[in-house]
């Protein structure tokens, strides 16, 4: 019997991974097989709508849909048919195919297939959510362990499921740990293809542009000071992080490698959301733990760096950042980029470097996002009266909300169809640009993930491979959370940017009359 369950096991972990690139289209999964093994889950994080674990197993991270995600569904679904009678769990396999088509229609097109894997759709055996979520708790931020929000929702019998990012991507010997592997006869020998940790970096750069939108009041300060920063002030008013940060997206997205480093070390000096470094997947950096990364790294470089493991490593993950994938070779300068300097920014420009040009080189993953970011050239203020417009033609013809396509399906010409033909042009540029707003929206919420792991020669296969500092690493790179943003939550968004810049406006004014009051001191 065992042995049948076996072979059930293996025959279905193959239809998984055959699976894998189409999407979800079928519901698969071995985690809906009865086998008796506990599967062995490991913590790798969450946010407010699903917790992500990974079954170590098949190095495949799993989604599970949280109790708030069920909820939010819940009561969108009712707002927009009263009627509707659906069991939750059809609504959230309905929505979770609704995002492996936007990011397999919509994103990954934008953003390559050398960044963006569709997830795939998994079905998932009663109780299993429970006992990952139990096996997984000590791993989670205290603050996440109370709420029943944070829950999983156990009614959900699907999830979506991606390869652990954390790690490269799998061969048949699975992640290799070590340098060194032992033989049948007992002796060892080195392992001439991986050697040592691998370590992972994710990193949430958030909006990397100043808006331009002539809709944005030119006295206002958001042509000066970014999103980010702005909303920094907001969250420290409401207590949200202890402290503000260092970071400024724009100097991430610059391209100029100092100005990039000063990017990142202000997210070392405050990780927030925005951070996050596992070492074999397990988190040894992020917003609430930080160990010493000096010490961490050390086995990761081979040269006598001392206490500049991290620096080595930061330089690294630049060069990463700005490697142009899909191309190959040579960085060619994005010319439409033109790099901008927030207000807000604490970098002092250093003496040029060379070879540092301060472009984004194309096809590199920054540019990608910048890129699919700027389709919002409106801003918020310009959208606004544009989403009024539409709900204002909405109240009168309910029936164009789904014409629209503005609750998906996401099929592959969802942007660019223009089947509702008895709409006005007027109304049709209406809903593209809206529709091109939201895209922005999500990439300006994705994460970065970057894995390494060291290398002991030069190795015959130099694809996804890197030569830093006379050493070799290999690498992945990879986007995630590009989840479809709600038109419904378009208010929300007009009126946070509002509230952002006014803490933001505030704060200087507290400045502006504590600088004031000194003076008056010293007189
Ligand atoms: O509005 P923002 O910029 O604060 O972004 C939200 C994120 O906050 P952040 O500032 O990154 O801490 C927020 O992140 P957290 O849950 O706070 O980690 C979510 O990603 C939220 O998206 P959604 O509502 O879950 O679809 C994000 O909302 P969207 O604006 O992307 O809809
Ligand atoms: N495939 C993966 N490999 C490794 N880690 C992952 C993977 N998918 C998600 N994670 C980790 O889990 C975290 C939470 O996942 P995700 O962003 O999908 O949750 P979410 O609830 O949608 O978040 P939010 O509410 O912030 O949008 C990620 O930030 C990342 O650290």
């Amino acid at each position: 019997m065992i042995l049948l369950l076996i072979i059930l096991h293996e025959f279905y972990k193959g239809r998984n991974s055959s699976l894998s690139t189409k999407g979800g289209e079928n519901l698969h999964c071995n985690m809906a097989l009865p086998i008796e093994r506990k599967t062995e889950w490991q913590y790798r994080g969450e946010g407010n709508c699903s917790l992500a674990v990974a079954n170590l197993e098949e190095q495949q991270v799993y989604r599970f849909v949280k109790q708030y995600y069920t909820q939010q569904l819940d009561a969108i679904t009712k707002s927009l048919d009263s009627q509707q009678t659906n069991l939750p769990t059809d609504i959230i396999e309905d929505e979770l195919r609704k995002v492996i088509n936007y990011v397999e229609n919509v994103m990954q097109p934008l953003l390559s297939t050398h960044y963006v894997e569709p997830p795939v759709l998994c079905e998932i055996k009663n109780g299993l959510t429970k006992e990952a979520e139990v096996m997984v708790n000590e791993s989670r931020p205290v603050h996440r362990r109370c709420k029943s929000q944070d829950n999983v929702d156990t009614r959900a019998r699907t999830a979506l499921v991606l390869p652990d990012l954390c790690f490269l991507p799998t061969t048949n010997t699975g992640p290799v740990y070590t340098c060194t592997q032992s033989l049948s006869n007992g002796t060892t020998v080195i392992n001439d293809t991986a050697c040592g940790p691998t370590i992972s970096i994710e990193l949430k750069p958030k909006k990397g542009f100043l808006p331009q939108s002539q809709y944005i009041d030119k006295a206002s300060l958001r042509h000066q000071v970014c999103k980010y920063c702005m909303h920094q002030r907001l969250k420290a008013r409401e207590g949200q992080w202890p402290r503000p940060t260092n970071y400024c997206p724009l100097d991430l997205f610059s391209g100029n490698r100092q100005r990039m480093k000063h990017a990142l070390l202000g997210l070392i000096h405050t990780p927030q959301n925005n951070l996050k470094i596992c070492k074999n997947g397990v988190e040894v950096y992020g917003a609430h733990k930080q160990k010493d990364l000096n010490l961490l790294l050390k086995d990761f470089f081979t040269g006598d760096a001392r206490n500049k493991y991290l620096t080595s490593f930061l330089d690294l993950v630049i060069e990463i950042l700005l490697s142009p994938r899909s191309k190959g070779g040579n960085s060619i300068e994005t010319p439409s980029f033109n790099s901008q300097v927030c207000y807000n920014s604490k970098y002092v420009p250093k003496s040029h470097s060379k070879g540092d040009s301060g472009k984004l080189p194309m096809e590199c993953v920054l540019e990608k996002i910048y890129s699919v970011q700027s389709l919002d050239e409106l801003d918020i203020d310009g959208i606004y009266p544009i989403y009024q417009h539409l709900q204002t033609h909405l109240n009168s013809y309910p029936q164009h909300r789904s014409n629209w396509g503005l609750d998906g399906p996401y099929s592959e010409d969802w942007l660019t169809r223009s089947t509702f033909t008895d709409n006005s042009e007027h109304l049709q540029s209406a809903v593209l640009k809206v529709k091109k707003f939201l895209i922005s929206k999500t990439v300006q919420d994705c994460s970065i993930m970057v894995a390494l792991q060291p290398l002991v020669k030069r190795p015959s296969d130099m694809s996804s491979v890197i030569n830093f500092d006379e050493q070799y690493f290999r690498y992945s790179i990879s986007i995630i959370d590009l989840d479809p943003k709600r038109f419904d939550k378009i208010p929300t968004y007009y009126i946070m940017e509002q509230e952002m810049e006014k803490a933001y406006q505030e704060n200087m004014d507290k400045v502006k009359l504590r600088d004031i009051g000194k003076k008056c001191e010293t007189l």
